[in-house]
């Protein structure tokens, strides 16, 4: 065989409930991912070593040493089948890079899935996303795709149903944002608040059971859009742009600094896009549907 390429989706979370530190840092989270329509596709190829390329847009931004996501992936395969990870990894990256929307992550389900089926290691899905568990909190999901509640780090995913397809827009802030900095911010704005177990919204999970927009944009909310407002203020403008161009509702696409306009239908999805690009409040806006499926071989 000569390669094998899997294509993976990024996400938006449409509820981020977050729950207080927990001693091991991580925070207890009611985490909905809802995978949307933006791809990075990961083929990989026999080789002498491990190595990785990366072509796209926020290329210049990933690592392509022994940290990048997709390479940790290989090498935790080869570790339990006793192999050693000698293959080329090339991301064709189209999600933005440190933006809350998962791409590393997504990288790490699809370069694991592309070995399984290279090396014929056979894995089932149980170990599968037991491997992308380990590798981080958001890597089980990038396999799954649909929708899913994740609890404890967001790693524990329970499917959920959707009645429909959802309009987005993304907009995509010039620079990252570091996970771990936004959720230190969380740490500090709600320090001595006594922070709630975090619980998925009943209203929410019905709007998105009944493909209903207007109820799901009613229900969006994300405990850590504080914190980083609070970390690029500049975001408010972002949010208030989309919304006076005719989004549904707004919110920041996980630990940001991405921002999510969920929208009617995919004509307004153009022309809310259209709108933020000439707003001058983000770098670049892309349309998107969802759900869709998670990390699958092409
Ligand atoms: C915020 C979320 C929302 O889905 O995603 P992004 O917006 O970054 O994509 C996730 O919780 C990010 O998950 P992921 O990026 O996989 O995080 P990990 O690699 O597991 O952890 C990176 C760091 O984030 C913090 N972290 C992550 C998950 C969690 N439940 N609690 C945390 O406090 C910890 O500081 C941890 O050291
Ligand atoms: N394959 C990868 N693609 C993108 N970033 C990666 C990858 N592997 C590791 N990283 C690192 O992870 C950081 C977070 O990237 P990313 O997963 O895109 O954002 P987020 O965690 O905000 O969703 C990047 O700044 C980069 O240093």
């Amino acid at each position: 065989m000569s390669g094998v390429t899997v294509r993976v989706p990024a996400k938006v979370n449409i509820q981020l409930a977050v729950g207080g530190a927990r001693p091991d840092g991580f925070h207890d989270l009611a985490n909905v991912f809802l995978a949307v329509s933006l791809f990075d596709e990961v083929t990989v190829v026999p080789a002498e070593s491990l190595t990785v390329t990366c072509t796209g847009p926020d290329a210049a931004q990933v690592p392509l040493d022994g940290t990048n996501l997709a390479a940790r992936a290989a090498t935790l395969l080869a570790e339990r089948h006793g192999l050693a990870p000698d293959v080329h990894i090339h991301i064709a990256k189209d999600i933005p890079v440190a933006g809350g929307m998962a791409g590393g992550s997504a990288d790490g389900a699809a370069a694991l899935l592309a070995c399984d089926v290279l090396w014929g290691t056979g894995s089932s899905r149980a170990e599968l996303l037991e491997i992308c568990a380990e590798l981080g909190s958001d890597v089980p999901f990038s396999l799954a795709g649909g929708a899913a509640l994740g609890v404890g780090r967001g790693e524990r995913l329970t499917p959920l149903e959707v009645g429909g397809e959802f309009h987005w827009v993304f907009a995509v802030a010039d620079g990252g944002l570091s996970t771990p900095a936004v959720y230190g911010e969380f740490d500090r704005l709600t320090a001595g608040t006594g922070v709630p177990a975090p619980e998925a919204s009943p209203a929410l999970l019905e709007a998105l059971r009944a493909g209903d927009a207007a109820a799901l944009g009613a229900a969006l909310s994300n405990d850590l859009q504080p914190a980083a407002l609070s970390l690029r203020p500049s975001l408010s403008e972002t949010l208030e742009a989309g919304l006076t161009a005719g989004a549904l509702a707004a919110l920041v696409s996980g630990s940001g600094p991405t921002t999510a306009f969920l929208v009617k239908d995919a004509q307004t999805a153009e022309s809310v896009a259209r709108t933020l690009l000439t707003s001058g409040t983000c770098r670049t806006a892309r349309v998107a549907s969802s759900p869709v499926p998670g990390a699958l071989v092409v």
